[in-house]
C-alpha cells in the first residue's frame, strides 16, 4: 500500500511544497494549546465536585452509549419486557373497551328537534378522559345532569306517544341506550367518589405505575454503581489519566506540525507522570474492588431466603468473582477510550484545517467501517460472556464431582460418565472459542480491506486535487498521515468497545444485585380446592378454624400438661414461650403454583414438647423456617409467647429461637467455634461443655487430638457426630424455643434416648418443636400435629393418635411398627 502511495505521489505531483505549510500550522498552535488547557482545567474542576460529575457520568452512560445500554437492559429485563408487553396489551384493551362504549352510544340517531348534541359531546370528553387515565369530576357531574334532563324529557315523550298509540319502536330503543349511558356515568361518578376504579382505568394506571417503577429502578441501579465509584475516588484518577492521555494525543498530533525538540521533550515527559498516576490508580482500583466486594457480600447476606431461592448458588459466586476484576477495567477503559477519541478528533481537525475536501473522502468512511466491525465484535463478545457464565456454573458442578459428590459418583460407578461429560464440555467450549476467534479475525481482515479501499479512493481524489493545484504536496502528506492515524485509532475501537461491554454487563448485574430485594412471598388468597371436597365427603379434617381453635387448644394443653405431670407456664416475662400458628398460608415465591401451607393453625403451650409429622414434602421444615422468619407467611400470624414474629426485631427473634437443621452444616474451624458460633467472643468454655454433655458429644470431643480446638475440617465426622455438634450449638444458646428438624435421625437408639431425656429435662423452661418420622421420637413428645395438604389434619397425644382406628398417623405406622404400641 505504501509503495502504491509513493508511486501515485511521484507520478502525479511535481513541485509540491515541502516541509508542510508550517506558517499556518504555527498560527494555530497556541489556539490548540489554550483549548487543551481549558479542557484540562474543566476536567479537574469537575473532578473536585463529585456529585454533579456523577450525574454527568450517569447521563453520559445512558445517553451516549444508548446501544450498549439498551442491550444491557435487554439482557437484564427479559422478564420485565414480557411484563411490559402485557401492560401494553392491557392499555390497548382498555382503549378498545372505551371505543366500544362509544360505538354503543353513537348507534342511536338523534330525533329531529331533540338536542342530543350535548350528551354526545360529553360522552366523547368522558371517553378521552378515560383514555388519559383520569376523569374530571366536573365533567361527570355535568354529564349526569344533562342526561337526567334528557331522560326525563324522553320519558315524557315516550309516555305521550304510548298514550297516543303511535310508538314505532324507535323510542323504546333510544330510551334504552340513553338509560345505559346514564347508568355508565352514574357508576363512574360513584367510583370517583369512593376512589374505586373501573378495570380499564385501573389497568391504565397500573401500567403507568409499572413503567415509572421500571425507570426508577434503572436509575437507582446506575446511581448505586456511580456512588461506589466515587467512594473509591476512582473517577478522580480516571479523569486525571484521561486528561493526560488527551494531552499526550494532542501533543503527538502537534509533533507532525512542528518536528521541534521541544514537543518531543514534552511528549517524553508525560511517561513518568503517567507512571505515577498509574501506580496510584492501581491502588485506588484495588481499593474500589475490595470495597465493592465487601459491600456486595454484606448486601447478599442481608437478603432473606427468597432472594437466594431465586438466584442459582453459582450466580452469587460469579457475582463476587466479577466484582474482583471490575475496578481495574473500569479505570483503564475510559482512559483508553478518551485517548483514542482525542487522537481521532485532533487528527480529523488537522485534516479538516488542511483540506476539507480530502477530509470527506479520506476520513469519513472509517467510522462506518469501524461501526460495522464493532457490531460483529460486540455480538461475538456477548456470546463469549454467555460461554464464560456457563463455564463458571459447569466448573462449579465439576468441583462438586471431585468434592462432596465424589463418594456418590464412585459408589455408582459414574467415573467414566463424569469424565466423558467433562471432555464433551471442554470440546464444545473449544469449538465455541475457535468460532469466536475465526469471526474476530475475519472481521479484522475485512475491516482492513475496506479501509485500504477507502484510502485508495481518497488518494485518487487527492491526486486530482494536486493536479488542479488545489492542494500542496506538503499538505497532502500531512493529510495522509493524519487520516492514517485517525483510521488506525478508529479501527482499534472495534476491539475496545467489546471490552467496555464486557465490563458494563457484569457491572450492570452487580448494580442490579445491589438493588434487588427479595420481594417477599406472594400474597394470599389462593383458592383452597380441597376444603369443599372434604366438606362434601364429610371427612374429619382437623383443620382448626377460628371458632373451634380455642377449644382444641384447651384440650391439647390439658393433655400435654397431664402427660408432663407439671403445670405449663403461660408465655411471656422470662417464662417459656408458647408457639402458635393462626390460619397461616404460605407459598414459596419460586413455585407460586404450589401452595405449601393452606390455613395451618396449631398451638404448642410454653415449655411443652411437640412434634410435627406427616408425609415427606408436606411442609414440616417450612413451618420451622417460618418460625425463624427465614420466610414471611402470605397470610395469617405466627406467635411466640403471644408476640407476632413479624413485628419482632430479627436479632431478638433469633436469640429466642434455636434450630438444628435437617442437614447440619459445620464450618471449617475449631469444634469450640462450631458450637459457640454466633455467640460473642471469647467463648464461654464451661457453657460449651454443658451443652456438649446434653448433646451427648462431650466424650467425642475429649477423644479428638486437639480436643476443643481440633479443626472439624480434617476430622471426617460421621452424620450422627455432626448432628450432635449441631445440637450442642443450639443448646449452648439456652433458647426459649428449640426447633429440631429430624435432628436425631442419624443417632443410634441409645444415644437418641439419652438426648431426648436431656431435652425433656429442659421442658418447663424451653418449648421444643420437633420434626420427626421415627416412632421412638414421636412417643417421647406430649403433642403431635399431623400435617397433610398444608394444614393440621390430626392432633393429639402420641398414644391416642396411634390407637385411633382409621386415623392418619395410625395408618401410616400400622404396617411398620405395630410392636411399638
Ligand atoms: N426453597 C424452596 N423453594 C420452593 N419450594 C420449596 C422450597 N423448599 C421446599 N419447597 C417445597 O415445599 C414443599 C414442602 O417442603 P418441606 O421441606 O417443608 O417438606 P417436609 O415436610 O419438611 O419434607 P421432608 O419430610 O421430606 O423433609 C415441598 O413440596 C418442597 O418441594
Amino acid at each position: 500500500m505504501d509503495r502504491l502511495v509513493k508511486a501515485v505521489l511521484s507520478a502525479s505531483v511535481k513541485g509540491g511544497k515541502w516541509p508542510p505549510d508550517a506558517e499556518r500550522l504555527q498560527k494555530n498552535g497556541p489556539f490548540i494549546l489554550s483549548a487543551l488547557t481549558v479542557a484540562c482545567w474543566t476536567v479537574f474542576r469537575t473532578n473536585l465536585k463529585p456529585r454533579p460529575l456523577a450525574s454527568g457520568v450517569h447521563q453520559h452512560c445512558f445517553q451516549s452509549n444508548v446501544k450498549l445500554l439498551n442491550e444491557i437492559l435487554r439482557v437484564r429485563s427479559e422478564a420485565e419486557n414480557t411484563q411490559l408487553s402485557n401492560l401494553v396489551d392491557e392499555i390497548v384493551e382498555a382503549e378498545n373497551l372505551s371505543d366500544s362504549c362509544h360505538v354503543d352510544a353513537s348507534s342511536f340517531v338523534p330525533r329531529d328537534g331533540d338536542s342530543y348534541g350535548p350528551a354526545f359531546t360529553l360522552w366523547d370528553a368522558w371517553r378521552e378522559a378515560l383514555a388519559a387515565g383520569g376523569i374530571d369530576p366536573g365533567l361527570l357531574r355535568a354529564g349526569h345532569k344533562t342526561l337526567v334532563a334528557l331522560l326525563s324529557e324522553e320519558l315524557h315523550a315516550t309516555a305521550e306517544s304510548l298514550r297516543a298509540g303511535c310508538d314505532d319502536g324507535k323510542y323504546g330503543g333510544k330510551l334504552h341506550a340513553l338509560l345505559d349511558l346514564e347508568r355508565g356515568l352514574r357508576q363512574a361518578t360513584r367510583r370517583l367518589h369512593t376512589g374505586e376504579r373501573s378495570v380499564p382505568e385501573q389497568r391504565v394506571l397500573d401500567a403507568k405505575g409499572a413503567l415509572r417503577g421500571m425507570k426508577l429502578r434503572q436509575w437507582r441501579q446506575a446511581r448505586s454503581l456511580v456512588r461506589l465509584l466515587l467512594d473509591g475516588r476512582m473517577l478522580g484518577f480516571a479523569f486525571l489519566k484521561s486528561s493526560l492521555a488527551v494531552l499526550a494525543g494532542a501533543l503527538s498530533t502537534l509533533r507532525y506540525q512542528y518536528y521541534g525538540d521541544m514537543t518531543n521533550l514534552l511528549v517524553d515527559a508525560r511517561a513518568p507522570a503517567e507512571g505515577q498516576v498509574l501506580a496510584q490508580d492501581t491502588q485506588s482500583a484495588r481499593a474500589f474492588s475490595f470495597r465493592l466486594k465487601t459491600h456486595l457480600f454484606a448486601h447478599l447476606l442481608r437478603q432473606d431466603c427468597t432472594y437466594f431461592d431465586r438466584m442459582a448458588p453459582e450466580e452469587a459466586v460469579a457475582l463476587m468473582h466479577q466484582a474482583e476484576g471490575i475496578g481495574e477495567e473500569l479505570l483503564e477503559l475510559p482512559t483508553r477510550l478518551a485517548s483514542t477519541l482525542a487522537q481521532v478528533a485532533s487528527n480529523w481537525w488537522l485534516l479538516h484545517r488542511t483540506s476539507p475536501e480530502l477530509m470527506a473522502s479520506l476520513g469519513l468512511a472509517a467510522p462506518l467501517v469501524t461501526w460495522a466491525a464493532a457490531q460483529v465484535h460486540l455480538t461475538a463478545d456477548r456470546a463469549g460472556l454467555e460461554v464464560r457464565r456457563q463455564e463458571v456454573a459447569t466448573t462449579a458442578s465439576h468441583v462438586q464431582v471431585l468434592g462432596s459428590h465424589l463418594r456418590t459418583v464412585k459408589a455408582h460407578g459414574g467415573e467414566a460418565q463424569e469424565s466423558r461429560r467433562y471432555q464433551e464440555w471442554q470440546e464444545s467450549r473449544r469449538c465455541q472459542l475457535a468460532r469466536g476467534e475465526m469471526l474476530t479475525g475475519l472481521t479484522g481482515h475485512l475491516a482492513a480491506l475496506l479501509c485500504d479501499t477507502v484510502k485508495l479512493l481518497g488518494l485518487c481524489h487527492a491526486t486530482v486535487l494536486v493536479r488542479r493545484g488545489q492542494l500542496q504536496m506538503g499538505d497532502l502528506v500531512t493529510c495522509l498521515t493524519a487520516a492514517d492515524v485517525a483510521r488506525s485509532d478508529l479501527l482499534g475501537l472495534q476491539y475496545l468497545l467489546p471490552r467496555i461491554q464486557s465490563v458494563l454487563l457484569p457491572a450492570a448485574s452487580i448494580a442490579r444485585a445491589l438493588h434487588m430485594d427479595s420481594g417477599g412471598p406472594p400474597q394470599w388468597p389462593v383458592t383452597v380446592p380441597h376444603e369443599t371436597e372434604e366438606e362434601e365427603e364429610g371427612s374429619s379434617r382437623c383443620h382448626v378454624t377460628a371458632s373451634s381453635f380455642s377449644t382444641a387448644i384447651a384440650q391439647s394443653s390439658n393433655s400435654a400438661s397431664s402427660l408432663c405431670g407439671e403445670p405449663l407456664t403461660d408465655a411471656g416475662g422470662g417464662t417459656p414461650h408458647g408457639v402458635c400458628f393462626e390460619e397461616v398460608y404460605f407459598t414459596y415465591a419460586t413455585s407460586p403454583q404450589r401452595p405449601v401451607l393452606t390455613g395451618l393453625s396449631f398451638e404448642l403451650s410454653g415449655g411443652a414438647m411437640g412434634a410435627l409429622c406427616g408425609k415427606s414434602g408436606c411442609g414440616k421444615s417450612t413451618v420451622l423456617s417460618l418460625l425463624l422468619r427465614l420466610y414471611n407467611p402470605g397470610a395469617g400470624r405466627i406467635l411466640i409467647g403471644g408476640e407476632d414474629v413479624a413485628t419482632m426485631p430479627e436479632h431478638y427473634l433469633r436469640s429466642l429461637v434455636a434450630v438444628v437443621p435437617q442437614e447440619p452444616v459445620l464450618f471449617p474451624a475449631s469444634v469450640l467455634h462450631n458450637i459457640c458460633y454466633g455467640l460473642p467472643e471469647p467463648y464461654d468454655l464451661a457453657k460449651a461443655q454443658a451443652a456438649a454433655k446434653e448433646a451427648e458429644v462431650f466424650d467425642l470431643i475429649m477423644s479428638l487430638p486437639g480436643k476443643w480446638y481440633a479443626n472439624v475440617d480434617g476430622l471426617r465426622l460421621s452424620g450422627g457426630q455432626k448432628q450432635r455438634i449441631a445440637l450442642a450449638r443450639a443448646l449452648v444458646r439456652d433458647p426459649l424455643v428449640l426447633l429440631l428438624d429430624e435432628a436425631t435421625s442419624a443417632l443410634d437408639a441409645v444415644t437418641e434416648t439419652a438426648v431426648l431425656a436431656h431435652l425433656r429435662a429442659r421442658a418447663g423452661r424451653c418449648t421444643s418443636l420437633l420434626v420427626a418420622h421415627r416412632l421412638s421420637t414421636l412417643l417421647s413428645v406430649q403433642q403431635i400435629y399431623f400435617l397433610e395438604q398444608g394444614y393440621v389434619a390430626e392432633m393429639g397425644e402420641a398414644h391416642e393418635l396411634l390407637h385411633k382406628v382409621g386415623g392418619q398417623l395410625s395408618s401410616m405406622y400400622m404396617s411398620t411398627s405395630a410392636s411399638c404400641f
